[in-house]
């Protein structure tokens, strides 16, 4: 098997002769973070519930650790995690109970189930039932049932939604050290500024298609979108008026331009020879947030 986890070949998939998604090309390789994002009806639920095996594809194929997850008989199933939106938890059911349920479903021994629960942080309310848990502690225990097995290929629907910053913390520590023994994990969140520095590749989805897929820095340079530079001064600048048009004053001491990423350095250069005594340089990027922003316009244009 090459190092590709998850392979998708032109899939469509129609709902009603209208496609949901609309001839998708996508590799995931072993042990990468891939972040998936798309607005509301987008198809990103669409193309989970089609890797995972749950909808067939109207055209295209679609391969999961090599296998059709179509075929129920594969063992590469047990090696596929889920986590959904919304678990669906027996609330008379205990923590513990529930992840021996969903071991034996997935035909894992239970074994290893209270260091997951220790894991996720709910060790301590193991043996409580679960319609006494907190919406945190529901998701950690729903995350505890899609690690179990350690997963080769882990799919996450708004993994983060209803968790405090420490349990995000907790959860982004989880993805890393499973990437870091090569799982693959796909992301589906709205939560994008969070998934800045803990996703290594950005796919972003609009009416079923893909309309853009890389690494934030190949994504920034795709969008050459402005970036702002900031520049604190050791001493107010004695000719302001010879300061070029596109440079801001934002203070005595602060002045401000937004270019294209290319012109940074002719910039910074044209203050320089102004005689201005840098004290400090910030350039800012375009957030997350911004660039899925951008790529959503791009396409409508
Ligand atoms: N079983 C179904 N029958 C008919 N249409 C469906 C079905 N499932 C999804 N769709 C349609 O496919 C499109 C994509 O839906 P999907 O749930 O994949 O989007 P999404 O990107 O996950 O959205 P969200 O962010 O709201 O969860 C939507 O127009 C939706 O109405």
């Amino acid at each position: 098997m090459s190092d590709n986890h998850v392979v998708l070949r032109a899939v469509t998939k129609e709902f009603d002769g209208t496609a949901a998604v609309n001839q998708v090309d996508l590799e995931l390789k072993a042990g990468q973070c891939v972040a998936l994002a798309g607005h509301n009806g987008a198809g990103k639920s669409t193309m989970i519930k089609l890797m995972l095996g749950l909808l067939r594809p109207t055209h295209g194929q679609i391969e999961v650790l090599g296998r059709d997850p179509m075929d129920s008989a594969s063992e590469a199933r047990r090696s596929v995690g889920y986590l959904p939106e919304t678990v669906a938890l027996y609330p008379a059911m205990t923590g513990i109970e529930t992840l021996a349920y969903y071991a034996r479903l997935k035909g894992q021994s239970p074994a290893r189930n209270i260091a997951l629960l220790e894991r996720v942080g709910i060790a301590q309310a193991a043996r409580r039932r679960v319609g006494g848990y907190s919406k945190g502690m529901r998701q950690r225990l729903a995350l505890a049932q899609a690690l179990l097995g350690e997963p080769q290929v882990l799919f996450m629907d708004e993994p983060t939604t209803g968790l405090d910053p420490a349990s995000r913390q907790v959860f982004y520590e989880i993805v890393r050290e499973l990437r870091d023994r090569g799982a693959t994990i796909l992301l589906c969140s709205h939560a994008l500024a969070e998934l800045e520095g803990q996703a290594d590749r950005i796919v972003i989805m609009k009416n079923g298609s893909k309309v853009a897929d890389g690494t934030l820095g190949a994504l920034r340079q795709q969008a050459d979108m402005p970036v702002t530079i900031r520049v604190a001064l050791a001493q107010p600048l004695a000719d302001v008026a010879a300061l070029p048009p596109q440079w801001q004053v934002a203070g005595p001491f602060m002045l401000e331009l937004r270019c294209k990423p290319q012109e940074k350095v002719t910039a910074l250069k044209n203050i320089w020879t102004l005689g201005a005594e840098i004290a400090d340089i910030d350039v800012v990027q375009p957030g997350l947030d911004e660039m899925y922003a951008h790529f959503l316009r791009r396409e409508e244009a």
